[in-house]
């Protein structure tokens, strides 16, 4: 058995502080997403710390968003508004002022919540909003996604670094465990804010977090989850680069192909070459051109998955001399027309829905 049980309750030092941050030495600002809970706000405190130590290095604007759902949350916002004016911060809070909606509230908030970030960090000329996720929330993560049947890319869930609204979206602490910034507040004698729907049974995060004990006695504890993901993002780093590699090979035969004759709107794959290639490659090539042509994306993996099978179905008629059933299909999805006939699979934008009685 390691020492890591242990060192999982430690506060955090300022060298591994330094470590954490290191790739933001360079950038001019930073946006720090701080919610007034144990982790945002020992983000905050982290950064502020290390930021400290530095001569030159990004200024640190730390945003709170209100989501205006809880009677605290306006208190809560003020608590790191005063947190971040005694660490010598800039802080702005957002209000998300739009229409709520009667359900999926969570996700609803999520959203906004991430739109309004990201204008904060345009507006301010920050590189990356940072947020607080830890070990712990990657375990959940990972643990809806196993749920939901996820593929390889899903289980990878977060990255220490993503695209999102057009900003890079950092997560530095994604390593450590909830309980090392419960520990890192504590030493620095920092207070902060209890969510109480972090608790509630009527989300699903909360019921996962719940189940969490149960599963560690059995070793699916965080630390294993989070490997899992970490594994699975290996795996799938190798995977699109093997999409890559296959995407230019077809894109090649495609080119070759429309300098004889005009291909039209949208991409073109040979039915030969895209048969030949794993399942997994096949799928995610077709996934990718039905989000770059298609208006509805991004496409769900299980209707991606059921029309790859009907054109494997379909190829299988093509490709073993045509003798099996003749070989043709035209399907739209999220807005792109997958179509196949002998010569061409064909994806491209799928034409306007006829409305009923037209
Ligand atoms: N109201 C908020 N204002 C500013 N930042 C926030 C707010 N809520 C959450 N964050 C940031 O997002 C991080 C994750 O928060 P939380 O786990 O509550 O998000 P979530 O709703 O589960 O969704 P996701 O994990 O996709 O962000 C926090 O550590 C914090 O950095």
């Amino acid at each position: 058995m390691s020492t890591g049980q242990s060192e999982d309750h430690l506060p955090i030092s300022a060298a591994e502080a330094e470590r954490l941050f290191a790739p933001f030495a360079d950038s001019g600002v930073l946006t720090l997403a701080v919610s007034g809970g144990p982790d945002s706000m020992a983000l905050m405190w982290l950064a502020a710390r290390w930021r400290a130590t530095r001569a030159g290095g990004p200024r640190l604007l730390a945003v709170t968003v209100d989501h205006g759902l809880r009677p605290e949350s306006r208190r809560e916002a003020l608590m790191v508004k005063q947190l971040a004016r005694q660490l010598g911060l800039t802080h702005r809070t957002l209000r998300w002022s739009g229409e709520k909606p009667a359900a999926g509230i969570p996700e609803a908030a999520r959203i906004a919540r991430y739109r309004l970030l990201a204008r904060a960090a345009e507006q301010a000329g920050a590189s990356h909003v940072v947020t607080a996720h830890t070990r712990d929330d990657q375990a959940e993560t990972v643990l809806m996604r196993l749920l939901r049947g996820s593929g390889i890319a899903g289980l990878a869930a977060m990255a220490p670094v993503s695209r999102r609204d057009g900003l890079l979206l950092a997560r530095p602490l994604l390593s450590l465990s909830k309980a090392r910034l419960l520990a890192t507040l504590r030493s620095a004698g920092i207070a902060f804010a209890d969510d109480p729907t972090n608790r509630d049974p009527a989300f699903t995060r909360p019921r996962l977090r719940a189940l969490m004990p149960t599963l560690a006695a059995e070793g699916a504890d965080p630390r294993t989850l989070a490997t899992l993901a970490n594994r699975a993002r290996r795996a799938n780093a190798a995977i699109e680069l093997m999409a890559d590699g296959a995407e230019r090979y077809l894109a090649l035969l495609a080119a070759g192909r429309s300098s004889k004759r005009r291909g039209g709107e949208g991409e073109m794959f040979d039915p030969r070459a895209f048969a030949a290639l794993p399942a997994e490659i096949r799928l995610r090539l077709l996934m990718r051109a039905i989000d770059r042509v298609g208006t509805e994306g991004p496409v769900e993996l299980g209707k991606a998955e059921a029309l790859l099978e009907r054109l494997d179905r379909t190829l299988a008629g093509i490709t073993d001399g045509g003798t099996a059933e003749r070989g043709t299909l035209k399907q739209t999805l999220a807005g792109a027309l997958v179509s196949l006939a002998k010569d061409a699979i064909r994806i491209s934008p799928a034409p306007p829905r006829r409305r009923r009685g037209e």
